[in-house]
């Protein structure tokens, strides 16, 4: 048994997109088969049927109707599939047997764009990986604002590198030429984070055409002469582009291609330690993260622009003080930043509405949307005229007010017109002699109408008879049944209804063609006119792009002013120099959840004394401390104003973190694994430049292990790399390096004791901390009173014994997660005590407060 020739078509076209889902339209309705129709009847809840397709069994089938797909190819596509969108390319009306269908677009992870949703704020990147040996040349690419970030990085051995870098724009979808033995361990990772990864391999003999005929501009022109790796990834990505989106690509114009010295490099730790754009939450929500303080911006475009400068630190210092000068002026001009904000807020989502340009999905509405937000340009431009800071004045100065644009909408887009472009009623009268005509036609047409029902209501004596009209068989005359008896003779019958005959006559068909051929014209008429305006504004893409990214830096930079006032921030100074100096800093997010109790603290590090060891109990501040100073200088290098009264940053080319124990990121390995290999990243690529955050290293081992290794990175960092490094401890022993190393200074967070209590401070003072605090501190957390008592019996007694004794006494040889209650308490008691080191004490007592916690629960 053969096909039906429609499922035959259908199989030739799916053949060609095997890893995609095929939308396979049907008149109103996109359908799918087989696999395709199994796997979207389970992911979108949708019934599953059989349709006849020539063979004994039936053939799966899903369905879903025209007018909902955006919403359904959404959704599959969040889940990582493919959707390839065919489409009939001919009207079925007319089609002379089977109708002729083609796929028009595939929707991937990184290129979707919901068009509908003008609000949304993130990016969407797609990401080209191209490796070759041991260079790697990746492009970042967003179809929807049209920017491509381009780097290489030659000679690297170490994948991570590669993951930090991909992850500075989190793409949602890779392709890669290869599936290198990395890759595969990378997958593991970003599939993790909903990244989809998927091998591109087309053969790129004509790489730098490609690039060049996309971007008129020559590699040179463009930064790229001679970056052989980026240019095949750029090429490939283009390529990969066109396939499936199926239109030139005219949007694709600002491209950057940036030295991994151009920008602080965040690794990926670090933005999440920092929560500086996703909080540490597993929720990854925005709450809670130094994006969500600093976001006051009122357009799509800035929202996008302002997470991308966090990701993006600055180390340039003049461009940094261009940034911070125009802040400031904006920060001391409350009337003029709160009128440009005002006039922010009713700007339309440009980017997103110029890549509806590029995809022919733009409607008379969204034209409006670019007319309305035109419309207030000029206002802005006039508002930036008295600015005397460079990056302001430039924005004045290039701000593009797209007047020729607003006019050609405002005088051809009717006000409220319709939003299906093929329905008419889009043009404005005046607009086209021919559209005004055909209008005049079909409206005349109506008159006729009515004219012939009344002459044929005189003629006939029927006092009910009207004229009406159905799709079925176009205009009628009806007439009730009461007077059928004086129905004349040329009244043709189409129709019995209950109480009524529904007739046609010769003379109502020619005014009916007259009528209808009209409006169909009419329709045509303004698609073909909407099609030239729409194609007369693309071509005009870049100006819009260009007013928009210029909307975008005002939008960011009235945002950092706004929240610099409201959250009392201060200028910092911004230099070269090697120090950073913060007076009465504070955690610019914990600030915003403790009101008015938090603590300041001052910070002054350099080049001379560039390490701090900080101890103090738990739960004293040391973490916030440190987060605090790493996000005051980055907030400082994006253009920020910081939360303190003071601040000198000199720039820093990275900021390192290790804190806590994280994921095991790289399988199979410990978490001290993890722990190390962390670590090891970081003191093979930090710089005398780079600000380093270390928090408990070497606590994932046993003390004496983790205290060599403590001490031992200290020391490297000291001698070999000279970088500024906040290291906060518990083994007080550390402390004793500040008389070894010159470049080392004691600091701790104080408490106050007073009885049995202590009280947090919560204030940064030179000198090392007296003692640790460890069974107060476990106190406030709830340990049972009998456990605390008997551990300050155990304290006693350590501190009253010979500290040097060799101890046989190991606390992990107890395998306390299998004891009771009752029995941990006669473990405590029973205790080596006169043999037990204070590190090995505490380290008891940690473990202790782990364990009682979960067996409280
Ligand atoms: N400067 C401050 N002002 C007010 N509250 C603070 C301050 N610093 C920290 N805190 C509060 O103290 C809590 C504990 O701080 P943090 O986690 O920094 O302590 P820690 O010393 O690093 O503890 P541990 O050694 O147990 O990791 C914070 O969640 C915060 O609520």
């Amino acid at each position: 048994m053969s096909y039906t020739p429609m499922m035959e078509q259908y199989l030739k076209i799916k053949e060609k997109y095997k890893d995609s889902i095929l939308f396979f339209r049907i008149g109103d309705f996109y359908e799918m088969f087989f696999d395709d129709a199994v796997i979207a009847s389970k992911e979108l809840e949708i019934v599953l049927t059989g349709k006849d397709c020539g063979q004994e069994e039936r053939a799966p089938m899903a369905g879903v109707p025209f007018h909902a797909a955006d919403f359904y190819i959404d959704k599959l596509v969040k889940k990582g599939y493919k959707v390839a969108i065919c489409e009939q390319l001919e009207d079925p009306a007319y089609a002379k047997g089977l109708v002729e269908r083609d796929v028009i677009r595939v929707f991937t992870p990184g290129t979707v764009i919901n068009t509908n949703s003008l609000e949304e704020k993130s990016n969407n990147y797609l990401l080209s990986i191209f490796k070759e040996g041991d260079g790697y040349g990746l492009s970042f690419v967003d179809v929807l604002t049209g920017e491509l970030f381009v780097t290489q990085i030659t000679k690297c051995n170490d994948i991570r590198k590669i993951y930090d870098e991909i992850m500075r724009y989190s793409p949602s979808e890779i392709i890669a030429n290869s599936d290198f033995f990395e890759l595969k361990k990378l997958i593991k990772i970003l599939h993790s984070s909903k990244v989809f990864i998927n091998k591109y391999e087309k053969v790129l003999n004509n790489a730098e055409d490609v690039i060049t005929g996309q971007f008129h501009r020559s590699l040179k022109d463009l930064k790229l002469e001679r970056k052989k790796y980026a240019i095949k990834s750029l090429a490939s990505v283009l390529l990969y582009l066109k396939e499936m989106q199926k239109v030139e690509l005219s949007q694709l114009n600002n491209l950057i291609y940036y030295e991994d010295n151009s920008f602080m490099l965040l690794d990926n730790n670090t933005i999440r330690n920092l929560e500086i754009i996703y909080s540490i939450n597993r929720d990854h929500s925005k709450s809670g993260t130094l994006l969500s303080v600093l976001d006051q911006t009122v357009t799509p475009m800035g929202g996008r622009l302002l997470k991308r400068w966090l990701e993006e630190p600055l180390i340039d210092v003049e461009k940094i003080n261009y940034r911070l000068d125009s802040v400031s002026e904006l920060y001391n001009d409350y009337k003029g930043r709160s009128d440009i904000r005002d006039i922010l807020k009713g700007i339309y989502d440009l980017e997103r509405l110029s890549s509806k340009l590029v995809y022919q999905n733009i409607n008379a509405k969204d034209l409006l949307s670019i007319k309305i937000s035109i419309e207030r340009l000029p206002k802005l431009k006039q508002l930036l005229n008295k600015y005397n800071s460079n990056y302001l004045k430039e924005i004045f100065t290039k701000l593009d007010t797209l007047q020729d644009i607003h006019d050609l909408i405002d005088k051809s887009i009717k006000d409220d017109p319709s939003s299906n472009v093929k329905e008419g009623n889009i043009i404005k009268d005046g607009f086209d002699k021919n559209i005004d005509e055909l209008r005049r036609a079909s409206i005349d047409g109506k008159s006729w109408i009515a004219n012939l029902e009344a002459y044929e209501k005189e003629k006939t004596g029927i006092k009910t008879l009207k004229i009406g009209y159905n799709k079925v068989f176009g205009y009628y005359i009806e007439v009730s049944k009461s007077y059928i008896s004086s129905v004349p003779e040329n009244y043709i019958r189409k129709q019995t209804l209950a109480n009524a005959e529904r007739y046609i006559t010769p003379e109502l068909k020619d005014i009916e063609e007259k009528i209808l051929g009209a409006e169909t014209k009419l329709v045509e008429l303004e698609y073909e006119i909407f099609d030239s305006i729409r194609e007369q504004i693309k071509n005009e893409i870049y100006r819009i792009q260009m007013t928009s990214r210029h909307i975008a830096i005002l939008d960011v930079l009235v945002s950092l002013a706004t929240v610099a006032e409201t959250n009392n921030y201060v200028k910092p100074v911004v230099n070269g120099s090697d120090r950073i100096v913060i007076k009465d800093g504070r955690h610019p997010v914990i600030e915003t959840i403790m009101d008015d109790s938090f603590i300041s603290n001052d910070i002054e590090i350099d080049g001379k004394k560039p390490i701090m060891i900080i101890t103090g109990p738990n739960m004293a501040g040391k973490s916030t401390y440190m987060r605090q100073v790493a996000l005051i200088v980055l907030m400082a290098q994006i253009g920020s104003f910081v939360p303190a009264s003071y601040a000198e940053i000199g720039v820093v080319d990275r900021i390192f973190t290790r804190v806590g124990a994280s994921d095991d990121l790289f399988s199979g390995q410990s978490t001290f694994m993890v722990e190390m290999n962390e670590v090891s990243l970081i003191l093979n690529s930090a710089t005398k430049n780079s600000l380093i955050i270390l928090d408990e290293v070497g606590r994932g081992t046993s003390t004496y292990d983790g205290m060599s290794i403590a001490c031992a990175i200290l020391e490297y960092i000291h001698d070999k790399i000279k970088a500024k490094t906040m290291f906060a401890t518990h083994y007080h022993e550390l402390t004793n390096l500040e008389d070894k190393l010159d470049g080392i200074k004691n600091y701790n967070i104080s408490v106050e004791e007073t009885d049995d209590e202590i009280i947090f401070l919560r204030k940064i003072i030179p000198g090392a901390a007296d003692k640790s605090y460890g069974i107060q501190v476990a106190k406030l957390a709830g340990l049972p009173d009998e456990v605390v008592q008997n551990a300050k019996k155990i304290l006693n007694n350590l501190e009253n014994s010979d500290l040097e004794v060799a101890t046989t006494f190991m606390p992990t040889q107890i395998d306390i997660f299998s004891l009771e209650k009752e029995t941990l308490i006669e473990e405590i008691v029973g205790l080596d005590i006169e043999n037990i080191t204070p590190i090995q004490a505490l380290n008891y007592l940690y473990d202790l407060k782990k364990k009682a916690v979960s067996l409280r629960m």
